[in-house]
């Protein structure tokens, strides 16, 4: 098939998936630890596609804004690559997936030297985190939200605040393997003010439509291909794209490689930021999740759509 008739077939048939996979909601739910997170609608599902030149496809739910929560960390990690370079970041981060909960500290104290296994689980994310360049918290955060900006090309993108401070408060779990990685020796800053970054990058806000921005610019290599400009270098992309395979939907990414294929990164907020390389970024929502913490309806349709357009890598 080629690109143009890919794409009015996606256009003619994406309704149609998002409406049918819209029932498997029911078969999930919505995350409550974080409690404003409860808040979200249990059975919405939405969808955006954008190409690159830019034109967008939307079906469902796809006004719906959500917080990006694990999405922002594929952000995170290019930028303490761009900030410190891969040695620095690679010696207090591993390259392995867990097979364990996304939230899971067994693997910290059973295995040496005690660092995280990945930049995508919890406990990899915050010692990611803690790499950003800034002078303090603020100028962390601010860094980590114009690099959102920048990618997404949404100079309007915020932190919501409800959700930040929701889980300040509750982060009791975050908080125990912060704690943890700063006895072994892997955080550089002071624990609360690494948590109150991590916590904000989580609570940026978002449509479907600024996931499948920001995934087109790793569809491309790192390159936007609407302004043409290098946002990102390819090796660091090419890192990332591996991630998301191995790591992107925790300890489900191996079913999500045989089932979809391709590269994706998800959120407890029911989000999934995926892409097909070369052609299309796509962000997903849907609130409802698995037991692993992926949207049930999302990956469904993803499935789906995978199927149809034989996107799988594999
Ligand atoms: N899986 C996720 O999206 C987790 C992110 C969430 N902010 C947490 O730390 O628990």
């Amino acid at each position: 098939m080629t690109n143009d008739n890919e794409w009015n077939e996606l256009q003619n048939t994406l309704h149609r998936y998002v409406e049918g996979s819209k029932k498997e909601t029911a078969r999930g739910r919505v995350a409550s630890y974080i409690p404003e997170l409860a808040k979200a609608p249990h059975d919405a599902l939405g969808i955006s596609l954008m190409n690159g030149d830019g034109q967008t496809l939307m079906a469902g739910d796809c006004e719906l804004r959500f917080t990006m929560q694990s999405i922002s960390k594929v952000f995170t990690f290019i930028l303490a690559l761009m900030d410190r370079g891969e040695d620095a970041v690679f010696a207090k981060v591993g390259k392995e997936p867990t097979g364990d909960d996304f939230n899971s500290m067994l693997k910290l104290e059973l295995v040496e030297p005690g660092i995280p296994f990945n930049p995508f689980i919890n406990a990899g994310a915050i010692a990611i985190t803690s790499m950003i360049a800034g002078r303090d918290a603020d100028e962390k955060a601010e860094r980590i939200l114009q690099f959102l900006r920048r990618v997404s090309g949404n100079s309007g993108l915020a932190v919501k605040d409800e959700v930040y401070r929701s889980e300040y408060e509750t982060a009791h779990r975050n908080r125990s393997l912060a704690y943890f990685l700063k006895d072994n020796g892997v955080l550089e800053d002071d624990v609360d003010r690494i948590l109150d970054v991590y916590f904000r990058h989580c609570a940026v806000e978002v449509t479907c439509s600024d996931v499948a921005k920001m995934a087109l610019v790793l569809a491309y290599g790192g390159v936007d291909p609407i302004s043409g400009e290098r946002l990102i270098p390819r090796r660091f992309v090419q890192i990332t794209k591996t991630f998301m395979i191995t790591c992107g939907m925790y300890n489900a990414s191996g079913a999500f490689a045989i089932e979809v294929g391709l590269p994706a990164k998800s959120g407890v907020s029911g989000g999934i930021l995926t892409l097909v390389p070369g052609r299309y970024g796509i962000g997903v929502v849907g609130p409802a999740l698995n037991r692993k913490g992926n949207s049930v309806a999302g990956v469904h349709v993803l499935q789906q759509l995978s199927e149809h357009f034989d996107w799988s890598l594999f």
